[in-house]
């Protein structure tokens, strides 16, 4: 939601693919959980989220339950292994101007199009783990995250108080949080 307060172009082009698919206008309704399956600009914006703000910077930590080499490097057996998930995200070699939120990435033609974040392809960014121990919750996350997503876009305008700039410095609680927590005007959209 801060990224959307930050780049109101973004949270436009959202809303018209809301207002496209719910009625938009006096019309409008609540987004249902059918219409987020046809929405491919939310699901890019929320993987665009969970790309540059993964809420796990590292997953659990993971045990090597055999001697391994990786790039020269022997994983002795029994060593703690902590993968640095949103390091991977932030990758310049992996992704074109990483610290930008640029949802269209996901579209077609872009460094990320079919991105797969279970890893059963390919590892470019893993938000929810991956492999035997992947998030159990990882489907019903993802519906969640869309659902509420398109939902406070629908009903709301998300916009910056002026003064009290959006500030994406993080700290670490029990997952990665924003320093400074999130103030913004919301502006109803329905009449
Ligand atoms: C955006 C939301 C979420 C994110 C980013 C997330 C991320 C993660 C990550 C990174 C792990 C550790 C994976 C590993 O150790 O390799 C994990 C594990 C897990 N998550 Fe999530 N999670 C989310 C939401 C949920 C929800 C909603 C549920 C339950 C409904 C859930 C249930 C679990 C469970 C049970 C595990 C442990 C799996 C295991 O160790 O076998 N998660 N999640």
């Amino acid at each position: 939601m801060a990224e959307l307060v930050k780049n109101p172009s973004i949270q436009a082009k959202l809303h018209d693919e809301i207002k496209s698919k719910t009625g938009g206008g006096g019309g409008q309704r609540e987004v249902s959980e059918e219409d987020i399956h046809d929405m491919p600009y939310l699901k890019a914006v929320v993987l665009e989220g969970l790309r540059k703000h993964p809420p796990g910077h590292m997953v659990l930590p993971h045990r090597a339950t055999e001697d391994m080499e990786i790039g020269g490097y022997l994983i002795p057996k029994g060593a703690t292994v902590n993968f640095m998930v949103a390091e991977m995200g932030r990758d310049e070699k992996e992704w074109e101007k990483p610290m930008e939120f640029m949802p269209e990435r996901f579209l077609a033609g872009g460094d990320g199009e079919g991105v797969d974040v279970t890893g059963s392809r390919e590892i470019r960014m893993m938000p929810f783990g991956v492999g035997r121990r992947i998030c159990a919750g990882l489907g019903v996350a993802m519906l969640h995250v869309e659902y509420f997503v398109a939902n406070m876009v629908s009903e709301f305008e998300w916009k910056e108080v002026a003064g009290d700039e959006v500030d994406f410095a993080e700290k670490i609680e029990f997952t990665t949080v924003m320093a400074k927590p999130l103030r913004a005007r919301l502006v109803p959209r329905r009449a």
